[in-house]
């Protein structure tokens, strides 16, 4: 069984192709990393493994379970999804309610937006602490989250999605908005939880080479809602996929298993 496995998957909105001829294996503990420029499809092919949209055409699979033959939200409760371009969590509301992180981790495990405490026993409260602490956010835990930084919010939207012990981690633009050293703190964190917990999948979508962390496993490059390389991350992240899936000449560096891009001068 594979964690999510798309069959000639198509999704259509009137008059637009969003994906088109789609074919994904994932299984155990791959560690994916999805690229490609504006408006290719990455987004929409991570709400297919999300459950939270159904294909047009094809099939697709999430956890063994294809997506039109199964509760949705009972398959949603084992995949954690982390996207801050999306509110996930009605964020504002936490915000005005002056919740701290642990209390933004403590509602992963009820998938709420806003706690429900009674629901939270010793075992949740102690868990939160210790996902708090694994993402290197220990200190952070009695913190207004409205008064956490960018950054931090963005590891302890990890450690919400890691509550509910999700067998996939699905993480659309997790670095977006984030300056070098908390992209660095998120992308430490990230290869730390691939060390710890190596069952765990997760599937990332990114703009740049220089987010990917060194523990990636697989890479996937779109382009016009196709897929047009996936793979072994060595050879799928080469100079000439890259600069086809981005339209200009790249060169591209690799340093201690990270990834570093950058456009060949005429
Ligand atoms: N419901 C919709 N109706 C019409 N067009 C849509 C709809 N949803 C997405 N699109 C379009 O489909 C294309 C693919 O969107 P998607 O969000 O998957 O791209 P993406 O690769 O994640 O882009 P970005 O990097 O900009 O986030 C975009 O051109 C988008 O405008």
């Amino acid at each position: 069984m594979h964690v999510v496995e798309l069959e000639g998957v198509g999704v259509r909105v009137v008059g637009k192709s969003l994906l088109d001829g789609v074919d994904w294996r994932v299984d155990y503990g791959d560690h994916w990393v999805i690229l490609g420029p504006n408006g290719a499809g990455k987004t929409t092919l991570l709400s297919l493994a999300g459950a939270v949209r159904h294909p047009s055409e094809g099939t697709v699979r999430v956890l063994g379970h294809q997506l039109g033959r199964v509760d949705v939200r009972e398959l949603r409760r084992h995949i954690g999804l982390v996207a801050a371009s999306q509110r996930l969590i009605d964020e504002e509301l936490m915000e005005e309610e002056g919740a701290t992180a642990h209390t933004v981790v403590l509602t992963g495990h009820t998938g709420t937006s806003v706690p429900l405490w009674d629901k939270y026993g010793t075992a949740e409260r102690d868990r939160a602490h210790r996902l708090l602490a694994d993402l290197g956010c220990k200190d952070l835990a009695e913190r207004p989250f409205r008064v956490c930084s960018q950054g931090e919010r963005a590891r302890i939207r990890v450690a919400r999605a890691l509550m509910a012990d999700p067998a996939v981690l699905l993480l659309d633009e997790p670095f977006a908005g984030l300056d070098l050293p908390a992209r660095e703190d998120l992308i430490a964190a990230l290869e730390d939880l691939a060390a710890t917990r190596p069952v765990l999948t997760t599937v990332m979508v990114s703009h740049h080479l220089e987010e990917v962390p060194a523990t990636t496993t697989h890479a996937m490059l779109m382009g016009d809602a196709r897929v047009l390389a996936a793979g072994p991350v060595a050879d799928v992240l080469t100079p000439a996929n890259l600069s086809d899936c981005f339209g200009r000449p790249l060169h591209v560096d690799r340093l201690d298993g990270r990834w570093y891009a950058r456009a060949l001068r005429p």
